[in-house]
């Protein structure tokens, strides 16, 4: 082991030394057990729930879109299989909400929590069923966020954006059908969530070299490879096709898995991910976070010094926006976010250190083509 700490501050990729400082202490992982992703698979979910002796009482939590597009329908799949179910209709992804939840919860006392629909949907049923010790299940309706297979869940207020240790999902159910049909502004944001991982990690390495922060290489390399997964496919990336819904769920899968393994958010977000809450805070109608995030990385990647012009080409070419008005935020937002980003979660290490100077936080989203 000492080995390993000698080995600190190397390179965390192929051909540069391992560095797992994990390995040093025990650690508890969790990973979804069952992950179903194809065509039609909501119909399989009593099966699901059958083969994890689940079966009886269903807590569902979906949206006011989501409960038409797949909250109805599961409704209807569960109690025709003999599940008595509760639906819950999530506004916002507070702790207020989770607090509601877990208590209607503790009186009706399901075997399971389904989150059916958005990242908003997921989270809270992924909170609440840690606080009432159930097994969640994630059945995503938009691939628009990384969060449908990791144990986090994301918690915002008005004050402050937290990520909670919650639980993996026991499964997860991706119908490829319900997310390719699913308006495309969603997928490509899920892109955006998955590309800006080439900062989160950049970031990590920053915080471990300067900070000793605890890092590790299995989750960077995971994290990295699932933005290069669709950075490389950018091109097939397209509205209404199974195939596109497919390699974004793996993707985005493959990220969440990530920050299981980190027991953090950190390989999945940083400088950009801060820069994203701080828009939600400021901006009068925030955008989609996936969306934020892609654009909040194509500008920590030109302060990384990084090749921020073969973000900014992938997400074009899928359709993600690269630029404030595409957005539909302002300038003036850009930049009021750029200068609260270190805020947000000051305990985090990124390269936007203690903050930017305004001369420099204009120029950074000029020179990106941002504003
Ligand atoms: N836990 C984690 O590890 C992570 C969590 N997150 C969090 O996830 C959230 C972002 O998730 P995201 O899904 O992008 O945004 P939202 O949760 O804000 O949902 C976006 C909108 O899309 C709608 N929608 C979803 N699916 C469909 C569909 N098939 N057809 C029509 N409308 C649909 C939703 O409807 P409805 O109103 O019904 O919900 C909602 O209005 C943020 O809160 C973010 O912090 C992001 C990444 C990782
Ligand atoms: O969005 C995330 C990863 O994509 C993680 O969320 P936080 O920024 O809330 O930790
Ligand atoms: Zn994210």
């Amino acid at each position: 082991m000492s080995n390993l700490k000698e080995q600190k501050g190397q390179s965390s990729f192929p051909g540069g030394q391992w560095r797992e400082d994990e390995l040093r202490e025990s650690k508890w992982m969790q990973f979804p057990r069952e992950v179903i992703i194809g065509n039609d698979v909501l119909k399989e979910t009593p099966a699901v729930l059958q083969k994890l002796k689940l079966t009886g009482k269903t807590f569902i939590v979906t949206g006011k879109n989501t409960a038409d597009v797949a909250g109805n329908l599961i409704l209807d799949i569960l109690e025709k299989s003999g599940n008595d179910c509760y639906v819950y209709k999530s506004e916002r992804a507070s702790i207020e909400e989770v607090e509601k939840i877990t208590a209607i919860a503790h009186d009706f006392k399901p075997m399971s929590f389904l989150g059916v629909g958005s990242g908003r949907s997921i989270d809270l049923a992924k909170l609440a069923s840690k606080r009432c010790d159930v097994p969640f299940l994630s059945v995503p309706t938009a691939a628009s966020h990384d969060g449908i297979a990791s144990s986090r869940a994301s918690i915002h207020s008005d004050e402050k954006s937290e990520s909670y240790e919650a639980q993996a999902p026991i499964a997860v159910i991706a119908d490829t059908g319900i997310i390719s049909r699913a308006p495309f502004r969603l997928l490509a944001a899920g892109c955006g969530d998955v590309i800006s991982n080439c900062t989160s990690v950049l970031d990590w390495e920053l915080a471990s070299r300067h900070q000793n922060e605890p890092f590790s290489d299995s989750a960077a390399l995971m994290s990295k490879m699932s933005a290069e997964m669709i950075m490389d496919s950018a091109g097939l990336i397209r509205p209404g096709l199974d195939s596109s819904a497919r390699l974004v769920v793996k993707a985005l899968v493959l990220s969440g898995v990530a920050m299981s393994i980190a027991g953090s958010s950190r390989p999945a977000s940083g400088s950009e991910h801060m820069f994203s809450h701080a828009l939600d805070r400021i901006a009068k109608k925030p955008a989609l976070h996936g969306e934020q995030c892609a654009i909040g990385a194509i500008m920590m990647m030109y302060l990384h010094g990084g090749d921020w012009k073969k973000i900014q080409n992938a997400l074009i070419q899928i359709g993600v926006p690269t630029s404030a008005t595409e957005m539909g935020i302002s300038s003036e937002e850009i930049i009021e976010a750029l200068l609260l980003a270190p805020t947000i979660r000051p305990e985090r290490y990124t390269i936007l250190g203690t903050g930017l100077a305004p001369s420099a936080a204009e120029k950074l989203a000029t020179v990106t083509q941002v504003i």
